[in-house]
This record gives C-alpha cells, sequence and structure tokens, in this order.
C-alpha cells in the first residue's frame, strides 16, 4: 500500500489504542461493564448472576466463555440480557459501551443486539430500540465531552433459532436513518442456516436496505454459501471458516476455491473476530488464526471484538494481539481500518470523510512519532 521503506517499528499498545479504530461487529450485551451488571441486578432484584463481586463476574464470563463451543459461549447472554429489561437500563448500558469504545480510540462502531431479547419487563420492539438509540447519542455526546469523537450506529439482530426474522426486519427499516444502519442474524449456527429467514433478507433487499449475516464460524461453507447466494448478505459476520475452501500447498502456493475466490473477487467483508474464535474453537491460537492468510491473499479482512466481557478483549486488545503474532506495522492496522471504514453502512461520502479526514491523519500522526524518539536520534 504504502512506505515500503517506513522506518515505523511496530506500535506498542499504547499507541494501538491512540490509533483511529473501526468495528463493525460488537454485540451491545456481550460488552457490558461488570459492575453495571452487578448494580443493575441488584436494583432489579435479580438474584442469579454466578459472582457479585465485578472483578469476580468478570472472570466468570471470560472462563464460562472459554468453552470451545459457540452454544455455550452463547448461554452466558442469559445474565447480561437479564438486566437489559428496562428503559433506563438499556440507555445506560447502551450509553457506556459508546463511551468505552471512544476511551479505547474506536472512531466508528456499528453495535449490534436483538430487540426481542429485551421485551420480559413489558417494553415494546420500538420503545427498545428508541431506548437503546438514546444511549448512543448520550454516549457520543458524554465521550465527545471527554475529547473522544464516535460515531455509532445500531444494527437490529434477529436471533437465528426463533421465528421473529421479518418483523425485526420491518423494525431496522422503520428506524433507518433514526439511528439504525443494518440487520443481522446470530444465536447458534448449527441446525439454524440462514435460508430459514429468507423472507427478512428479501424484504430488506427490495428496501434497499442493508445487512450481515453470522455465517462460517461454528459451521462451515454451506453457512457462507447460503448466507452471500441465497440471502444476499453485504458481510459476513465472522466468515472465518472461509479457510476451509483455501489450499495451501507445500511449496506455499495458494489455491482458492470457487466460493472463497468469489468473496475475494467481490471484496465481501469478512467480520474477523480473533479471540472469540480462540474461546468457540474456531482457531486454536493466534498464529493459526486465518487471519494472517487472508490478510496476505487481499481479502475484506476486518478486525472486531464481537464480545468485549465474554471474550475480555477490546479493539486495542485485538490489533495488539495481531502485531505480536503477525509483526503488524502501522500500515496492517491502518488497512484493517480502512476495510473496515468502507464496508460500514452508513453513506458512502461519510465512509470516505471518516478514511480520509479521520483515520489516514490520524495514522499519519502515529507513523512520524518514531522520528521524534530516542531511537530515531540514536540511529541517525
Ligand atoms: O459470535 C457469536 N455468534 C453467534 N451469536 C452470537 C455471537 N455473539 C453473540 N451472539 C448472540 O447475539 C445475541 C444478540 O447480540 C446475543 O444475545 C448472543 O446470543
Ligand atoms: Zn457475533
Amino acid at each position: 500500500m504504502q512506505t515500503a521503506f517506513s522506518q515505523s517499528p511496530p506500535p506498542d499498545e499504547e499507541q494501538i489504542r491512540r490509533a483511529p479504530k473501526v468495528l463493525l461487529h460488537d454485540h451491545l450485551d456481550g460488552g457490558l461493564r461488570p459492575a453495571t451488571i452487578v448494580e443493575l441486578a441488584a436494583e432489579q432484584g435479580y438474584d442469579r448472576l454466578p459472582e457479585t463481586e465485578p472483578d469476580r463476574l468478570r472472570a466468570w464470563f471470560r472462563e464460562a466463555a472459554d468453552s470451545g463451543s459457540l452454544v455455550r459461549y452463547l448461554e452466558t447472554f442469559a445474565h447480561t440480557c437479564a438486566v437489559m429489561q428496562t428503559r433506563e437500563a438499556l440507555v445506560r448500558v447502551a450509553a457506556e459501551c459508546v463511551q468505552d469504545l471512544a476511551a479505547d480510540g474506536v472512531v466508528y462502531a456499528e453495535v449490534r443486539y436483538a430487540p426481542e431479547q429485551h421485551l420480559e419487563a413489558g417494553l415494546t420492539l420500538e420503545e427498545v430500540v428508541e431506548a437503546v438509540n438514546e444511549g448512543f447519542r448520550e454516549g457520543e455526546r458524554l465521550a465527545a465531552a471527554e475529547g473522544n469523537r464516535i460515531r455509532v450506529g445500531a444494527l437490529l439482530t434477529a436471533m437465528r433459532h426463533a421465528a421473529r426474522a421479518l418483523e425485526i426486519a420491518e423494525l431496522a427499516n422503520r428506524y433507518r436513518d433514526l439511528g439504525v444502519v443494518g440487520f443481522d442474524i446470530a444465536g447458534a449456527e448449527a441446525g439454524f442456516p440462514p435460508t430459514r429467514h429468507l423472507d427478512a433478507f428479501e424484504f430488506l433487499k427490495r428496501e434497499n436496505n442493508h445487512f450481515t449475516i453470522h455465517a462460517g464460524e461454528a459451521f462451515g461453507l454451506p453457512s457462507i454459501w447460503q448466507a452471500l447466494q441465497w440471502c444476499g448478505a453485504d458481510r459476513l459476520g465472522h466468515g472465518v471458516r472461509i479457510i476451509d475452501d483455501i489450499q495451501v500447498a507445500e511449496d506455499g502456493s495458494v489455491k482458492l476455491g470457487r466460493l472463497a475466490a468469489y468473496v475475494r473477487d467481490k471484496r465481501i467483508p469478512l467480520e474477523l473476530c480473533p479471540t472469540s474464535n480462540l474461546q468457540t474453537g474456531a482457531a486454536a491460537s493466534y498464529a493459526d488464526h486465518p487471519i494472517g492468510l487472508l490478510r496476505r491473499l487481499g481479502f475484506r479482512a476486518t478486525v472486531n471484538t464481537d464480545n468485549r466481557l465474554m471474550s475480555a478483549t477490546s479493539m486495542t486488545l485485538e490489533f495488539t494481539h495481531l502485531v505480536r503474532t503477525f509483526r503488524y506495522t502501522l500500515d496492517d492496522l491502518q488497512w484493517f481500518t480502512v476495510n473496515a471504514m468502507k464496508s460500514a453502512f452508513i453513506p458512502f461520502d461519510e465512509r470516505l470523510a471518516m478514511i480520509n479526514d479521520v483515520i489516514k491523519p490520524g495514522y499519519a500522526a502515529l507513523r512520524s512519532e518514531w522520528l521524534f524518539s530516542n531511537s530515531a536520534a540514536l540511529s541517525s
């Protein structure tokens, strides 16, 4: 892309935190602050939390999610959803989410949640969406006041085991340009192919709306193929198992199958979530994670958190793991970030302005820092 002779050393965690980052795949109910869960549970009389001390609760989520199985990973969401049933709780959780992302250096995020999971105390679907939107706007204001500018759009998720996808798609369409930028389906993948919800996807296509589909995480190529060729997904949530359609020979030569070639040729964005994949068993280690190969082959790869609480992660940590594992430079991190911004569901002119006026200048400033450091003075 650029600077083949860049002297810029690999960025450290503190520089990565300051780098502008874009996040396309983050679940609202997977990113609560442990202390907030404890407080909300006490206020609401929810007495089934496995731990009531915030640090112990934080550790419980990470360990419970570390099971090697997506189904077991998803069981932990019962506790976060349980305390996200009132308007006040949703506003608070959404505002804190935005503040936490902004403090981590995220400048644009699409945060998803399933409105149908927040109806237990009597809220309507519309009230859920409006509460979360209010929280997102409040979070943007508070973050800006702290000097961290961020824009956040909501993605409405339908649960793939349920039967409300069309209703949620209609909801996403009604709140389009009112804080909601797209639609998604999530939940256990095996046994629940995306084609079960074809009516929802066809509706959104007729409305010229955008959607992503969790596919190729716990299940392989047939799920990705259906998401793209039957449902027409704009992006793939995870999509990491596209690796099953890529053969690397002993001499290093690479052969793409028809589906992998289609994904690369059509620039289909992959919302990769490395740490989450280690927990659910989709990859054995960061070094073994397909992101290394997918980046080298020029797929439209993006880096994401999935669930900051369950995966004990942040955008800074995801990037830090990748820098340590693959020796990525600021150029690589900028490449992932520009990929993500290009793949966002907001209008083209706004994406372009974010890339040219926020992301590139931010990385350029970081790249130049070495010039003013001691190591530059010593080596000259
Ligand atoms: O990685 C994932 N794969 C599939 N489903 C997920 C993942 N992370 C979270 N959810 C599911 O999405 C719901 C709405 O946010 C969560 O409640 C959880 O059940
Ligand atoms: Zn997810």
